[in-house]
């Protein structure tokens, strides 16, 4: 892991943007800088290992058809903890070229709306340092946050990485500026938020269970659904910088959008894997309550975001939890199967202090899931 050798974040550093962008800026300063190389020995997985999901299938396709997605679902979430959602039906991103029509039924997020939400994020992050310290909360389950890196309290070298995170359900916020992101952040979250319980509906499935029952079982009505912008600058010596270190998500599934320049990173088999970047398509990653729900057969992905010398980076992760008071514990139902009882490898936690938790501690792999695990799974 990283050696940091660095501490503290000089207070007139407020963005990694503005930092990034003084001139004649031909190295990392020593607060920004790992050692060693971080980026060596990533593997290359053969085109089309990672798996895609066709969501028109789950939703409109035959019996069939929908048996088959549940199946691949699970097979995804064991295997890889990742898989790649395809907004767009690949039957419709096949025929657009020699049809030039709109879709009459589409029954994803639109296109429009994906690039309407980057340009608002990038305009969040264009403003002037002062206007953006407006929102920089103060407390970790504040509902609007931005800053730098990812927990400068507690961090002794930076994260080459801006951020914004707002909570956008069960209750609506948004920052006030830029003027417009107000109205397409929420019609974006409402349409994240609906696929993500779709997929939820066909995951569950998936473990044997109904259809409704992460539904029912963490209140996903009144689920948490936080939306973080992240910003990573072009880097002058992006192999001793990160953008954001290896860790698992909270929660249930994050639904990851970028601006077409890869950097994320999973790790699958105990070997970093680059994931590219795939348009008309979401990035699905598990997350750490549907390790615990699933009592260790949907492990949360570890994942990381690694920057680039020669363009600005954006990504858009929507997290999806249960509700703040859920508590989440293995599902009794997979406790019990034809072969005799299965120990529960994890203790419940409240939703809400897993979420304190991991927000005020370092950015650290998996080690807040350790806390509340019972036994090697
Ligand atoms: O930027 C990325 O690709 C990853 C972002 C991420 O992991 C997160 O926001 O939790
Ligand atoms: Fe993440």
């Amino acid at each position: 892991m990283a050696v940091e050798t660095a501490s503290p974040l000089p207070s007139n550093i407020t963005s990694i943007k503005t930092l990034a962008e003084s001139p004649g800026l031909t190295s990392n300063p020593a607060t920004h800088t790992f050692t060693p190389d971080l980026h060596g020995q990533v593997t290359s997985v053969p085109e089309g290992s990672i798996p895609v999901i066709d969501y028109s299938l789950l939703i409109s396709g035959t019996p069939g058809q929908r048996s088959e997605i549940v199946h691949e679902l699970g097979r995804a979430c064991q295997d890889w903890g990742f898989f790649v959602y395809l907004f767009f039906p690949s039957f419709y991103v096949a025929r657009k070229a020699t049809l030039r029509t709109e879709p009459v039924i589409n029954h994803g997020v639109p296109q429009k709306l994906l690039s309407s939400i980057l340009d608002g994020c990038r305009g969040f992050f264009d403003l002037e340092e002062e206007e953006k310290q407006e929102f920089k909360g103060n407390h970790v389950l504040d509902p609007i946050r931005s800053g730098t890196s990812f927990n400068v309290s507690v961090e002794k070298a930076f994260y080459w990485r801006d951020f914004l995170k707002v909570f956008v359900h069960p209750v609506f916020y948004s920052p006030t500026k830029p003027a417009g992101l107000n109205e397409i952040s929420l019609e974006y979250s409402q349409r994240v938020r609906e696929v993500a319980r779709g997929l939820l509906k066909g995951i569950s499935e998936s473990l044997g269970l109904e259809g409704s029952y992460i539904d029912k079982a963490l209140d996903l009505e009144r689920g948490k659904q936080i939306f973080i912008a992240n910003l990573y600058p072009t880097c002058p010596q992006p192999e001793l910088a990160m953008g954001m270190p290896p860790h698992s998500d909270h929660g249930l599934l994050t639904l990851l959008i970028q601006n077409g320049i890869g950097g994320l990173q999973i790790q699958h088999k105990g070997k970093w894997v680059n994931v590219g970047t795939h348009s008309n398509s979401f990035l699905v990653n598990t997350g750490d309550h549907l390790e615990i729900l699933s009592n260790g057969r949907y492990k949360s992905v570890l994942h990381r975001a690694m920057v680039n010398s020669k363009g600005t980076r954006m990504s858009i992760a929507m997290a999806h939890g249960p509700s703040l008071d859920s508590v989440v514990s293995p599902a009794p139902e997979l406790l019990v199967s034809g072969e005799g009882d299965e120990p529960a490898a994890y203790i419940g936690i409240k939703y809400k202090d897993y979420l304190e938790l991991q927000q005020s501690n370092k950015l650290d792999g998996k080690s807040c899931l350790d806390r509340v695990r019972i036994s090697a799974v």
